[in-house]
């Protein structure tokens, strides 16, 4: 199988590494020194489940050098989305997956009108890597997990194809019926972790259980939810207890990439995260006060640290 890993990032790196060694005919799109870094010394990925070195890895910052692929990694960040959407287009063939593997609940749509409504499924991005230098990714924690679909609920062959690789390569693959309830499960958590983690600076092991910060935890969950139900996602009856759960078992390190961003001066995807949930909750009427408050103390911070 032909795969195309856009955007050898933190999650991009990791899976794409994992792929790679099983045998998977793998190329990383990537750019800058991170790409020069990858073709002179190889792909480094760090983990708790063993490190992996692709060596040599095949990289380049040119997707026409590629041509039709069966599958495309789509994973770099929200704000390029369309920018990376545009030139993958050269690999982008009749039965080509694009599958967006971003945080967020917008990235198929905004990626159907550019490469085409059939080439995109819709992903959810289980694991928690970054780039820890130019060619070395770090993985915190030990889940490797993805869970993908077709954005109609069908099970396709291409999607069973790709779940058949990621269980050779180790990668938790679940090929969903109902990937748009997936990506708002990870929504509920994620857009309300990563500002609230973002504000605090701090990891979920030091914020979950004080008395004080925990309720707004519910709070955040609950409104993302509400804005879901109103869109008409079908969210189940507990989702939010799901979420509190999941907050309260995750590893006590484990930061969003939101908060690792904001801790580098990088950019941030606020904008796609408590940013959508309060630009959605406006559409549907649905209030969102905690998140329109965390939006507004973080968006000075949007493109990074201010001077
Ligand atoms: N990191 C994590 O643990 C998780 C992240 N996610 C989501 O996954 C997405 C990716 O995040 P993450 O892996 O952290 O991002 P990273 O910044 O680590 O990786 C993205 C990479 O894509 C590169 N890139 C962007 N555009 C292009 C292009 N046109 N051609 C080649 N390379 C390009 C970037 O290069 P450059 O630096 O030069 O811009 C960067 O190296 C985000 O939406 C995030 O929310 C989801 C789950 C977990
Ligand atoms: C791993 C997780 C869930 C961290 O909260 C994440 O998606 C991210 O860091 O972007």
């Amino acid at each position: 199988m032909r795969i195309a890993v856009v955007g050898a990032g933190g999650v991009g790196g990791a899976y794409g590494a994992a792929l790679a060694k099983a045998g998977a005919d793998v190329t990383f799109i990537a750019r800058g020194v991170h790409l020069a870094a990858m073709k002179s010394k190889g792909l480094k990925l760090e983990s708790q489940r063993g490190d992996i070195h692709l060596v040599p890895t095949q990289a380049t910052d040119d997707p026409k050098t590629v041509g039709p692929v069966d599958v495309v990694l789509f994973c770099v960040k929200l704000w390029d989305v369309e920018s990376a959407g545009e030139a993958i287009k050269p690999m982008v063939g009749k039965d080509t997956a694009v599958i967006p593997l971003q945080n967020g609940v917008d990235a198929a749509d905004r990626l159907m009108p550019i490469v085409g409504r059939q080439a995109v499924m819709g992903g959810v991005a289980n694991i928690s890597a970054t780039i820890a230098e130019p060619g070395v990714i770090r993985q915190t924690g030990t889940v490797v997990r993805m869970v993908f679909g077709e954005l109609d609920g069908s099970r396709s062959a291409r999607g069973e194809a790709f779940a058949n690789l990621c269980a050779q390569a180790g990668i938790d693959g679940v090929l969903s019926a109902a990937i748009q309830t997936e990506l708002w499960m990870k929504f509920i958590l994620l857009a309300s972790n990563a500002s609230i983690m973002a504000l605090a600076r701090l990891p979920v092991g030091k914020l979950r259980d004080d008395p004080d910060i925990a309720p707004w935890f519910t709070t955040a969950y609950e409104e993302v939810a509400a804005v879901g139900r109103a869109a008409g996602i079908a969210l189940p009856a507990d989702a939010v207890d799901k979420t509190l759960n999941f907050n309260r078992t995750a590893p006590p390190h484990l930061i969003p990439s939101m908060a690792v961003d904001l801790l580098r001066g990088n950019r941030i995807e606020l904008p796609w995260l408590s940013g959508k949930v309060v630009e959605l909750g406006r559409k549907y009427g649905v209030p969102t006060p905690t998140h329109a408050f965390m939006y507004a103390t973080l968006k000075p911070y949007v493109m990074g640290k201010p001077v």
